[in-house]
């Protein structure tokens, strides 16, 4: 399982192998990760030119002992630096044959233009975690030369901050990081996240405490996934009620119902919205009518807007997905709090966020009587005017802290609320109201189209459903939505998700030597 930590755990951590001899040895095994990783990707070390651009402390210092052990292997190095240099990895690199430029006299624009532009690959050095701030202009203006495909990021990409993501100015786009340790928090959320390229981990022996934020992989979700035993039946297997889709909105419900069938339920109960009366067929329950069409195992039962007892008389479930293609407004408000009444696990999206701040504005408390949680997957639109309903946010402050710092913004969102929020976007957040974070490394910005969000309430929905906890729902709902994404053909549509799905979970499960009990009830 990938773990991140921030920058107080990755320090205390240290701090026992810095006390202690050899001097130099966490350095010298960060070296040694980073070296490892330029020759493997250069392919051939003698002959490379590699360009390092060296800041002050010891990220500089890494940047600088690996140039001179690239030196040695006859590499051509040139370091650039903006001021003064960490003293021993400018001295190992001159002593290999490597060139120092700066800072006395600076080195010119026209000199590091050109030498970047002719290296084949550039090292950056100028900051890691005792960065502080945005970058100084000196340092700024190195950073910009970096050029994205050729730039390594060693230990986080220089003007990242490395506990929080947040970009003030310019920072380093590199095509990779080689992070020493562990993952650092910000390598993992935006808008640093988008800075890092892949990030390889070099172990340097840290022993490190309880991440502060986690991540699944893909066996963790194999072993995570609800996989029918032979006791199971579609009742035990869980089922979902999803309250999707409306007579203006019903492709939404064709999209969740297709996560849903895919996520691992047994049974799934569409309630949607159409006029009193009126049953699948008719032309007054288009969402009913669309859904049953496309997904004929679905069992639809078409309410009047706002008729939580026609909703509940639908039959017991385990779970409760709520929004997609529903209109905000008092019918659904009506809808949600009987759902909020009721104690299974609700997941709430889409046209039922609002209707849900309007309930947590009047009550404050009205999760927390509630056994059993909630999760609401709003983007950051959505987040921002649930927030503003709910607890009062300017939404204007939310979108400017959630530049500075996503996860502890989302952090507090869920403590006040009492709901598990999973924050949508690039790095998708799940936090629960505790504290606990995850953050998903799948999926791609390809999934930034209309529909995706709704194939994903559903599949989280179902998981719910089958009995996985509503942090890990979220969590391995995203990861196989991303996972999904990634198999897509190019420019994927919402609506080739749910087909996917099914080669995702296969491919995860047959990478297991055993098949696991799952969540069945
Ligand atoms: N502590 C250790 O034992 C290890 C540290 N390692 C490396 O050491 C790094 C941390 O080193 P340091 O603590 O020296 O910190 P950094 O090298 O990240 O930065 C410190 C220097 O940057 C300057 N600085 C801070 N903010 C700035 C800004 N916004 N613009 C321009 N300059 C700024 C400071 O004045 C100082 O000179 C890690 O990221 C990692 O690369 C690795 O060698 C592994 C072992
Ligand atoms: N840049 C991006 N990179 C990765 N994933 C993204 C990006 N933009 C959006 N997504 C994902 O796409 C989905 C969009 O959901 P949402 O905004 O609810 O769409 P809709 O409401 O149209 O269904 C989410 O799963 C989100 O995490
Ligand atoms: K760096």
């Amino acid at each position: 399982m990938p773990n991140a930590h921030t920058v107080d755990q990755v320090r205390a951590a240290e701090a026992p192998l810095l006390a202690g001899p050899p001097p130099g040895i966490l350095m010298q095994r960060a070296v040694s990760g980073l070296v490892a990783y330029v020759a493997r990707r250069l392919g051939r070390v003698h002959g490379a030119r590699i360009v390092v651009l060296a800041g002050g402390g010891d990220n500089g210092g890494d940047a600088l002992w690996a140039g001179a052990r690239l030196a040695a292997r006859g590499a051509r190095v040139d370091a650039l630096a903006p001021g003064r240099t960490h003293p021993e990895g400018s001295a190992a690199l001159l002593a290999a044959g490597g060139r120092l430029h700066g800072p006395d006299p600076a080195p010119a624009d026209e000199v590091a233009r050109a030498l970047v532009g002719e290296a084949d690959l550039v090292l950056d050095g100028l900051l890691g975690i005792g960065g502080r701030g945005g970058l100084r202009p000196a340092h700024a203006r190195l950073a910009a030369f970096a050029p994205p495909r050729r730039t390594v990021a060693v230990d986080v990409p220089s003007g990242v901050d490395a506990d929080t993501g947040e970009v003030a100015g310019e920072a380093v786009r590199a095509s990779a990081t080689v992070t020493f340790g562990t993952h650092k928090r910000g390598l993992w959320l935006m808008p640093g996240a988008a800075h890092t390229g892949p990030v390889e981990l070099v172990d340097i022996g840290l022993v490190l405490p309880e991440p502060d934020l986690r991540a699944l992989d893909d066996a963790d979700v194999a072993a995570l996934l609800p996989v029918p035993g032979a006791a199971s039946s579609k009742y035990r297997r869980g089922v979902l009620g999803l309250v999707a889709g409306s007579d203006a909105y019903p492709g939404a419900a064709v999209l969740a119902v297709g996560g849903a069938l895919r996520g691992g339920a047994g049974y799934l109960r569409v309630i949607t919205e159409g006029r009193l009366g009126a049953a699948p067929g008719d032309p007054h329950s288009r969402a009913a009518d669309l859904v049953l069409r496309a997904h004929p195992e679905a069992v639809v039962t078409p309410i009047a807007p706002g008729d939580g007892t026609a909703m509940l008389a639908a039959g017991r479930v385990q779970a409760w997905a709520i929004g997609p293609g529903l209109a905000p407004g008092p019918p659904v408000r009506d809808l949600l709090a009987t759902l909020l009444g009721a104690d299974e696990p609700v997941v709430v999206d889409a046209g039922a966020l609002d209707p849900l701040g309007e309930l947590l504005g009047a009550d404050p408390a009205v999760l927390r009587g509630r056994s059993a949680p909630v999760l609401v997957t709003p983007h950051e639109g959505e987040f921002a005017r649930l927030t503003r309903l709910a607890l009062g946010w300017d939404p204007r402050t939310t979108d400017t802290e959630l530049a500075r710092d996503r996860l502890g913004t989302v952090r507090r969102a869920a403590a006040a609320t009492g709901a598990t929020v999973l924050l949508k976007g690039a790095r998708t957040l799940v936090v629960d109201p505790a504290g606990a974070a995850w953050a998903n490394l799948t999926g791609s910005a390809w999934l930034g189209s209309a529909g995706t969000g709704d194939v994903l309430t559903g599949l989280i929905g179902s998981l719910l459903a089958a009995g996985v906890p509503a942090t890990l729902a979220g969590a391995v709902g995203a990861h196989l939505h991303g996972r999904a994404a990634e198999r897509a053909a190019l420019p994927l549509a919402a609506s080739d998700l749910p087909d996917l799905l099914p080669r995702v979970v296969t491919e995860l499960l047959d990478g297991e030597t055993a098949p696991k009990p799952g969540h069945c009830r």
